[in-house]
């Protein structure tokens, strides 16, 4: 089915399940997150359709983009993709925004910060990659070999206003629902992983054993036990966080499930309640946002949003929309981020930020050394 993907088509492909859906029966454009849930919701039962399909902003007060489809296709997981590793073309031009050196000077800003008196505990800081082609980027061609090199994330294509798309392959669940089950599997703290299977065992014990990286990943789990205790009869959050490995980076993670109290409650409602967690953000949200519009030299757009799908019947999932980049004609912006802690160091973060863009870069045959 990932080969049927054509620009303009919805794709979200994910380990156990894979959904394609095509064509416009209504758009909703909505910046309350609370309104987007009933627009949605009433959308989908004014056209009789099944599923709505769509992508949240980073910013509160940006307009979501969700799409009712004319056409819907489900299947399985799209694993084993059999599809070459992309060949993807060589840029012609790469510009990071900030330099490399603007980043580090952000992060250690950050630091200054979160060692201050104010109450900022730890903010998510990111940085773009623009890359500029020869030839209009072709969707179509590099999204088989994305889905293959990412088989444990969920690989997506989702379109934006004004004809672009955002394209990525995600690790990290907001959330799901299936029937009351609820599944959110927040992710923070990470490393890049080693060139030699002694190397990369030593960095997952490193990072498993790391009190900064373990705390960066406590105030997310947090915050998602928060959003989720009131919408839920019963809630369960792991002890301590396990490793996750994507081709390119470790991360700490924690798989938290529970059964919905209102079965009323869709997929989108949480995703809404749920975003912006400190995982792309930080904490305080508020002062995380403030730091975040002062610090970084670009606007997120969609990037550290979510996408994902929200069925008639209110099951639905979200991914967080992180390893992207947000793809027009002949661009592609690239974001990654990391999360800043008091005791961060801004050249490790920048390595962080190297190795996230990597996920993306070589699922697309992109080759880029020093990114
Ligand atoms: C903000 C990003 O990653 C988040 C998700 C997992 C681990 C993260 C970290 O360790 O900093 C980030 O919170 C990104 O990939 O751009």
């Amino acid at each position: 089915m990932v080969r049927d993907y054509r620009p303009g088509a919805f794709l979200l492909a994910g380990p156990t399940s894979t959904l394609l859906a095509e064509g416009e029966r209504a758009v909703v454009t909505e910046s309350d997150p609370e309104e987007l849930s009933a627009r949605v919701e009433k959308a989908l039962a004014d056209s009789g359709a099944q599923v709505a399909v769509g992508a949240l902003p980073f910013a509160p007060g940006a307009p979501a983009h969700v799409v009712v489809p004319a056409e819907v296709r489900r299947t399985g997981s799209a694993h084993p993709c059999s599809a070459a590793p992309a060949a993807g073309a060589a840029p012609v031009s790469v510009t990071p925004v900030p330099s490399g050196a603007g980043y580090e000077a952000a992060v250690a800003a950050a630091v200054a910060l979160l060692r201050g008196p104010g109450e900022l505990r730890k903010v998510v800081l990111a940085r773009t990659l623009r890359l500029g082609f020869a030839a209009p980027v072709d969707l179509a061609a590099l999204l088989p070999g994305l889905v293959a090199a990412n088989p444990q994330g969920h690989t997506f294509a989702a379109p934006l206003p004004g004809g672009r798309t955002l394209l990525g392959a995600t690790p990290e669940l907001l959330v799901s629902r299936t029937g009351t089950r609820v599944v959110s599997n927040p992710l923070a703290g990470s490393l890049p992983r080693g060139i030699t299977p002694e190397q990369d065992r030593a960095l997952a014990d490193e990072l498993l054993a790391s009190g900064k990286d373990q705390a960066e990943h406590r105030v997310v789990v947090e915050a998602v036990e928060e959003v989720l205790r009131p919408f839920c009869r019963s809630l369960h959050v792991p002890a301590g966080p396990s490793l996750v490995a994507t081709p390119t980076v470790w991360h700490l993670s924690t798989r938290i499930t529970g059964e919905l109290a209102d079965p009323g409650i869709s997929a989108l409602r949480l995703a809404a309640a749920l975003h912006p967690t400190p995982a792309v953000c930080g904490t305080p949200a508020a002062a995380a946002a403030a730091a975040i519009a002062d610090l970084e030299p670009f606007e997120r757009g969609f990037y550290s949003g979510a996408v994902g799908w929200t069925g008639a019947d209110g099951d639905g999932e979200w991914v967080v929309s992180l390893r992207c980049a947000e793809v027009f004609d002949r661009e592609m912006v690239l974001y990654a981020g990391a999360g800043v802690m008091p005791a961060s160091v801004p050249a490790a973060e920048l390595a962080e930020t190297s190795a996230k863009f990597a996920t993306l870069l070589r699922g697309l045959g992109i080759d880029l050394p020093g990114a």
